[in-house]
Parts: structure tokens; C-alpha cells; sequence
């Protein structure tokens, strides 16, 4: 995908983190997108896990690793959506930057390894400095796993 994602957008300073952080060079590395230029409403990234990510049994992935990808698709989600709402390019100061204050996870079948997944998130409320996010992961037409978070915009100081 040539588009610039979400993260790529994030200052230096907070491009070092283990799921998104483009300059991790031992981390996840996601990248997010709207699924759509013309409707910013969903959100979506892509992950393929590799065999170390398993949870223990051949094939299957790491919960950890799901919730990890669910927490960075959807604070990413949250600042793309910010933005949006304040009709401003990404990553333009004053920096509107988000982190997880809570993430419910429902795991709903064995996650595949090896093949590549899809995330889909929803900023579903944005009020104040306080969004939720509508969550999912799915292989395939599989779904996998759905989630909510409440993601906390960080005060500028
Ligand atoms: C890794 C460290 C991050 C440090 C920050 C560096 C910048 C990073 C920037 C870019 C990096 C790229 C981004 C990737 C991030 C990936 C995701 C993560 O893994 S984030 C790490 C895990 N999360 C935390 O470590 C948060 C720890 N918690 C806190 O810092 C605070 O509790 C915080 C900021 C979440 C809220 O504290 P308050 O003092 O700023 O704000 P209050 O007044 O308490 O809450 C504001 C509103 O949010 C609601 N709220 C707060 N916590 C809630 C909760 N658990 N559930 C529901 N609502 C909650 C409150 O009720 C309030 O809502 P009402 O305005 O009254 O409507």
C-alpha cells in the first residue's frame, strides 16, 4: 500500500512503540488507513503473524499479539479520527495524540498464523479527550476476535 499510514504520521519522539513504532525495528510496525478517502469513518491494517508468534499451539496466534494489534489499530484510529473532526492533516500540531485507557477483547475462534489478517475499527464516540473504538480482527471471512476501547487523547503538556 503506497498510501501514508496513520503512524507514519507520529512525531519521532512517539514512533518508538512495540506494536506501531516505525522505528522499532524489533516491534509489530502496523500500519493503519482509512479504508476509504472518501468516507473516513472505518479504519483498517493488515498484519501477517510469523510462527514465533504463536500462542503455544502450532498455528495459533499469541492472544497478546491480538490484543497488541487491536490496542495500536485502534488508538491510531482515535488520533486519524480527531483529526478528521478538527478538519486537520494528521500529525499537524498541536499534536492529538491517544492512549489506551481500557480494551475488552472477546477472542472468538483460534487466530491463524501465517496468514494475513485484517483489522477493522469504528471510532463509534469522540467527546472531549475521550473516544471509543469499535475493534475487530478476521482471517479471511473469519472472524476472530472483536473489541472496544476507550482511548484517552493525552493533554498537550
Ligand atoms: C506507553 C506509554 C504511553 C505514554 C504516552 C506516550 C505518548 C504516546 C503517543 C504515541 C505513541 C503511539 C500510540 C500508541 C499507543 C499504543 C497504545 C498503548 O499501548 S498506550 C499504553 C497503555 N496505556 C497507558 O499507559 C495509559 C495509562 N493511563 C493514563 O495515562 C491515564 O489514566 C489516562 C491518560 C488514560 C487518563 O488520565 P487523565 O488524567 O489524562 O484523564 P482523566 O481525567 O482521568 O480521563 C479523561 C476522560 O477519560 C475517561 N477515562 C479515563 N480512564 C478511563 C477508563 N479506563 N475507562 C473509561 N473511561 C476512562 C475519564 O472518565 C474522563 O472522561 P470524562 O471527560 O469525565 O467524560
Amino acid at each position: 500500500m503506497s498510501k501514508k499510514a496513520f503512524q507514519d504520521s507520529y512525531s519521532a519522539e512517539f514512533s518508538h512503540c512495540y506494536g506501531c513504532g516505525r522505528d522499532n525495528p524489533h516491534g509489530l510496525q502496523l500500519k493503519s488507513y482509512w479504508l476509504n478517502d472518501e468516507d473516513k469513518t472505518h479504519t483498517i491494517a493488515h498484519f501477517t503473524p510469523k510462527p514465533y508468534h504463536t500462542g503455544g499451539v502450532p498455528n495459533n496466534a499469541y492472544g497478546g499479539l491480538i490484543a497488541s494489534l487491536l490496542d495500536c489499530h485502534g488508538t491510531a484510529s482515535a488520533a486519524a479520527a480527531a483529526y478528521e473532526t478538527q478538519g486537520r492533516k494528521m500529525g499537524s500540531t498541536p499534536v492529538l495524540r491517544f492512549v489506551t485507557a481500557s480494551l475488552s477483547i472477546d477472542f472468538l475462534r483460534p487466530t491463524p498464523i501465517g496468514e494475513e489478517l485484517t483489522l477493522c475499527g469504528k471510532v463509534t464516540q469522540l467527546k472531549d479527550r475521550k473516544a471509543t473504538i469499535t475493534l475487530s480482527l478476521s482471517a479471511g471471512n473469519m472472524l476472530c476476535a472483536t473489541g472496544t476501547m476507550t482511548a484517552v487523547r493525552l493533554k498537550s503538556e
